[in-house]
């Protein structure tokens, strides 16, 4: 076991022990309670009246695992839209398991692809936390005996998992629904955009290119925050593994499906091996993950992600942590937006499985941990297959092969995990380098400020943003409009990068998971809504984003920055598309190192 990785765990354990024992606490009362044998009558009839005979007869008598469908089904997500019809798949996987179950809560689930550059991006992070509230909601009818999570996408996941860790006592299998076909090459895709912002293609054009790209059900095809989602789901063993990029409507796609709700069962308090997720959910299991995503190279927005999934299993998950654990794990795969691969070239390459092989063999996961699918993370280092029509798992090439999108160990991409934690008189922010050229990992320029996404691309179409510049965008936070992310900017700045100029974005919002090339210090905290530097400063003050020292700094003293006045944030901002709506969340809302999170807050 690598040391650093010992340590991380150690450290994690030892600053998280008052409060995940606390949570323990919960979870061993709550499996004790056996709420669902001790339902009066009527609270009980209520339950089984729209159930089939077999069902009530078997609910009533109580002895079988009764397991709890969450599904963030609708199909305005292409990834989502496969899920429709899961749900009475499972029941019958389940009831060949000896189980009854019930759909227990249907969760929101929104498209950031659609809301990007929009306001109901301004959502987009609040509807994890209510996709946890909701979760809940199913859950707390209190009648269940484990969890089937169905979602694939960026908010959608971490949602479902922090609901499900508050009913830590119930076992847990998420259950995704796999990858669309390759459509576009997903650098096509942005070069086109490129294009369309310098005005040298057509609408028409564009549009017929996105479609190219987004042709058909299942997951966008880029390593962005949701593949990310299913790649962690596998580390930390929450899948049937190597269930993450099989695709939609296949009959491998089919008999995991129905294996995720045998595991389930079998899992249960009443089944062979009861495993409460609470418990599954460790430290080594949050290090797990960790080291997976940086190992691949996988979304920021799990720099949030996982900090608030780890409080609500009762960690301290810091970006410290991260940090530490960068140095010492390499990258091991180019998808796209660090490499031209998409998951499915990733996936016939050896996919997850491969990454995981490979982590396990330098020492750097903790292999010894319970899993959804048996003792141990080595289940999720081999490849699923139909034996004819028995699910089965093999062993994958002991050789790389495509070394251009998936490396041994030893022979990386990049010897770090390519997470930086930037800090100095501005902050603290997080810089992913693994899509960023290492020629622009430090910028030194002037600062360009702005309080809005749309601000930015109006400076640019009107031939405003020259010379080497960073790029201030701010009021960006969770407090101040619940944390966008700013993927809009990512054509016009390549295009600024690509023309020779030198240049950066450093915001306190977030930016999607397939933004790549330009470096970002994002996520910065304090935010400009919340008392940040950020808010003090102004058009030419000298910034410098060193990402090989870790720095973010403005050249400006203490003194100076002690004169200037805040700028207050723009007004009226979160009127119309439902934001009226979110206003306690904007309110009770935590910092970005803790997860940005208004649930799980200090106790
Ligand atoms: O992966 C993420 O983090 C995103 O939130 C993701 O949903 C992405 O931003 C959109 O799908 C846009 O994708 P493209 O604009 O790159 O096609």
């Amino acid at each position: 076991m690598h040391p650093v990785v010992e340590q991380v765990t150690a450290a994690l354990e030892q600053r998280s022990a008052a409060r995940r024992t606390r949570y323990l606490e919960r979870l061993q009362a709550a499996a004790a309670r056996e709420p669902r044998r001790k339902l009066s009558c009527s609270n009980l009839a209520h339950a089984l009246a729209a159930q089939p005979d077999d069902a009530r007869l078997i609910m009533k008598q109580g002895g079988a695992p009764h397991i709890a469908i969450v599904s963030s089904y609708n199909d305005l997500l292409s990834a989502h839209a496969p899920l429709r019809d899961y749900p009475e798949r499972l029941k019958v996987a389940l009831a060949h398991a000896g189980a009854t179950s019930q759909f227990a809560a249907g969760v929101p689930a929104m498209c950031d692809g659609i809301t990007q550059g929009e306001a109901g991006m301004q959502l987009s992070l609040f509807s994890r936390d209510l996709i946890a509230q909701a979760t809940a909601i199913g859950l707390t009818h209190a009648i269940f005996d484990g969890g089937l999570y169905l979602g694939v996408c960026d908010k959608i996941v971490p949602g479902l998992l922090i609901g499900a860790l508050t009913f830590g006592h119930l076992p847990a299998v998420f259950v995704p629904a796999g990858p669309m076909h390759s459509g576009l090459a997903n650098k096509d895709k942005a070069a086109i955009r490129q294009r369309f912002v310098r005005g040298e293609v057509s609408r028409e054009e564009l549009l017929a290119a996105e479609q190219a790209a987004y042709h058909q059900d299942g997951t966008c095809t880029f390593y962005g925050t949701a593949n990310t989602n299913q790649l962690l789901m596998e580390a930390m063993g929450l899948h049937v593994p190597g269930s993450a990029f099989v695709h939609p409507h296949t009959p491998l796609r089919d008999a995991m499906t129905d294996e995720a709700a045998r595991l389930v069962a079998r899992n249960s308090q009443q089944g062979e091996r009861y495993l409460p997720l609470g418990v599954q959910v460790d430290a080594r299991v949050l290090v797990n993950a960790v080291v997976a995503l940086l190992a691949s190279g996988g979304s920021t927005n799990h720099g949030l992600h996982l900090p608030a999934i780890a409080r609500a299993a009762g960690y301290e998950l810091t970006w410290e942590d991260f940090a530490a654990l960068s140095q010492v794990v390499p990258l091991l795969a180019r998808v796209y937006p660090n490499g031209a691969a998409d998951v499915n070239q990733f996936q016939a390459a050896g996919g997850p499985a491969w990454i995981l092989r490979e982590l396990l063999a330098a020492g750097l996961l903790h292999a010894e941990v319970p899993t959804a699918a048996g003792e141990g993370l080595q289940a999720y280092a081999r490849e699923p297959w139909l034996d004819g029509e028995r699910l089965a798992w093999r062993e994958l090439p002991a050789q790389s092969p495509a070394p251009d999108i998936v490396r041994r160990h030893g022979e990386p991409f990049v010897a770090d995990g390519g997470f930086v934690l930037l800090q100095g008189n501005l902050g603290r922010a997080m810089l992913k380098t693994s899509a960023v050229d290492p020629a622009h990992w430090r910028v030194q320029a002037p600062a360009r400020v702005f309080d809005s996404e749309a601000a930015v691309q109006a400076a640019y179409a009107a031939g405003e943003l020259i010379g080497d510049l960073i790029l201030v965008v701010r009021f960006q936070g969770p407090h101040a409009n619940g944390m966008p992310e700013l993927h809009k900017l990512m054509p016009l700045l390549a295009n600024l990068q690509q023309a020779g100029q030198h240049v950066a974005l450093v915001t306190d919002g977030r930016l999607s998971g397939a933004s790549g090339q330009v470096p970002g210090a994002l996520h910065l905290t304090p935010e400009a809504a919340r008392g940040g530097v950020l808010a003090k400063l102004r058009d030419g003050d000298w910034i410098e984003l060193d990402a090989r020292q870790g720095l973010l700094r403005v050249a400006l003293s203490d003194a100076e920055l002690q004169t200037r006045t805040a700028a207050l944030p723009p007004v009226a901002l979160a009127a119309g598309y439902g934001l009226e709506l979110f206003a306690a969340q904007r309110h009770l809302v935590g910092p970005a190192d803790q997860g940005a999170t208004s649930l799980c807050r200090d106790e």
